[in-house]
């Protein structure tokens, strides 16, 4: 049986406006089930459309692993090449709705040489489902995409123990992948200032439908929800949207409107937090304050509502804020609340993904663009390269694609910098290489530097006698006001 998402599109896209919408990411390894798993939550949701529904039945028999059954990752595997050497090789984003919620699925490859694939479609998911063949148990691979899924800020994971028909539904099995996942990944994983996500073991067969949306009779013994009712009721927000208006108010300014010199706005989309008429901001990184003026709503449909003012505004919305004070204010600057403003720095501790052929050389300078600000910056020391693997450090002088490390991140101008576990938009960056305008790297904020730091941290490393002293003189005479050189150590 196939469906259409609606015979009337107007009432199908109306009833979808008001619902949330959850991002999640796929991961496995080749041939755990993945676009099974998709094409198995696609049907059952009855969001395949008829001739999808004949095409993949039709080339079940021609492609098919699945003998008389219809093979579920014919729906989703799109790419005539892929399908060709049996692996997907690029995020493939698909959606689908239930009454409860809307999604978006990442689904991403997960061979090692697509780690920036997989890097790309974890950045904005909420939820990560990890796969895992019941009977091959954890692979080396379970051990990268956890790394990586945790590296990107993902709270919550979801542990899919798929082909369970193929060990008798064996509860004892179950168990025993839950606890080498606990034991083996989780309690290994290196956290970079982030908490331990919340993770969440579902036992599964994706061909057949067991535990995906329906529950599954064949394992009585498993008594939590099936996958889709988890993903329907799952608060998956992040920290800075379970905080709502108590968060931290971020708004990176993309544009400077100026249409005549009565108005002077400053546009841009409110990153995290709420801003009210009257609140006291400062603009990063010049420090100057002021107050807001008026809040003027844009992205609006009608002529009236572009103009309408608001008493405040909240993210993720556009809008347009006018000030008090004609303070300078350019694009890239940041404005935040008096009483809650970020540390401003030109050098940064940040994890860096390296997603170019090309290597990266700590010598050269790149394009740093975090939110709307443009900046350079050279990765002046690779203070360790992470196994994604095994989770080990290694010492290297260059990064080659795919590789994640731990660096110091040396800017021509000081930016307003958040850490990416407390602010995944404004405490992350893309690379881009000067010379080609590609796009060659992701980095997240680990820590930030004082603002003192930029003219001393690239000059001297301290000894450990020196680090200890600074660190007792940091205890008991805070009123010294010595700033911390551990900061640039290699942690
Ligand atoms: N018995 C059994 N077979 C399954 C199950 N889920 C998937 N398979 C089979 O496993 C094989 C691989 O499934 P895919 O969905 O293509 O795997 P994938 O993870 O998307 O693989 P790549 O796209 O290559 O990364 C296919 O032959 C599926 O029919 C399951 O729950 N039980």
């Amino acid at each position: 049986m196939a469906h259409t998402p609606a015979e009337n599109i107007e009432a199908y896209l109306k009833e979808h406006e008001n619902k949330d919408m959850l991002r999640f990411l796929t991961c496995g390894s080749v041939d755990d089930g993945k676009s099974t798993l998709i094409g198995r939550l696609l049907y059952d949701s009855k969001m395949i459309f008829e001739d999808q529904l004949a095409a993949a039945e039709s080339e079940s028999k021609k492609y098919g692993t699945t003998g008389e059954k219809i093979d579920m990752a014919l729906l989703v595997d799109g790419l005539q090449s892929e399908r060709e050497q049996g692996i997907t090789i690029d995020v493939a984003y698909r959606f689908f709705a239930t009454d409860k919620r809307k999604y978006i699925i990442a689904d991403t490859p997960g061979h090692e040489q697509y780690t920036r694939n997989m890097v790309t479609g974890a950045s904005t998911a909420d939820v990560a489902i990890i796969l895992i063949d019941a009977r091959k148990g954890i692979l080396t691979q379970t051990r990268r995409h956890t790394y990586i899924v945790n590296l990107l800020g993902i709270r919550h994971i979801v542990v899919a123990v798929n082909k369970m028909d193929l060990v008798d539904f064996s509860e004892e099995r179950f168990e025993e992948i839950k606890h080498s996942y606990e034991k083996e990944v989780l309690d290994q994983l290196p956290m970079h200032g982030a908490a331990r996500p919340e993770t969440i073991y579902i036992p599964m067969s994706a061909l057949d439908g067991d535990n995906v949306v329906d529950k599954s009779d064949r394992m009585p013994w498993f008594k939590d929800k099936p996958l889709l009712e988890l993903l329907d009721t799952i608060d998956y927000r992040n920290a800075e949207q379970i905080a709502g208006d108590k968060a931290s108010f971020r708004f990176p300014v993309q544009y400077v409107n100026r249409p005549n010199l009565d108005f002077r706005g400053f546009c841009g989309t409110i990153a995290s937090g709420s801003v009210r008429v009257g609140d006291a901001i400062t603009v990063l990184p010049s420090g100057k304050t002021t107050t807001v003026k008026s809040i003027i709503n844009s992205g609006d449909v009608t002529e009236a509502d572009r103009h309408a003012t608001a008493d405040a505004a909240y993210a993720p919305m556009a809008v347009t804020i006018t000030t008090e004070d004609e303070v300078d204010i350019s694009r890239g600057d940041m404005l935040v609340h008096t009483d809650d403003v970020p540390r401003v720095s030109n050098a940064l501790k940040v994890m860096l993904v390296w997603m170019d052929e090309t290597p990266m050389q700590p010598e050269q300078s790149y394009y740093i663009k975090r939110a709307t600000s443009d900046a350079t910056g050279r990765f002046e020391d690779i203070n360790y390269k992470i196994d994604v693997n095994t989770y080990e450090r290694e010492q290297v002088d260059t990064l080659a694609l795919n590789d994640i490390a731990s660096c110091k991140l040396v800017l021509n101008r000081p930016i307003a910098a958040d850490h990416y576990s407390d602010n995944r938009q404004t405490g992350s960056f893309i690379v881009v290489d000067r010379v080609t305008n590609n796009t060659v790297g992701a980095g997240m904020i680990v820590d930030v530097a004082a603002r003192e730091h930029e003219k001393v941290a690239s000059v001297r490393e301290y000894t450990e006698a020196e680090k200890a002293l600074n660190a007792y003189i940091r205890e008991h005479f805070p009123e010294w006001g010595a700033r911390d050189v551990s900061v640039f150590e290699n942690n």
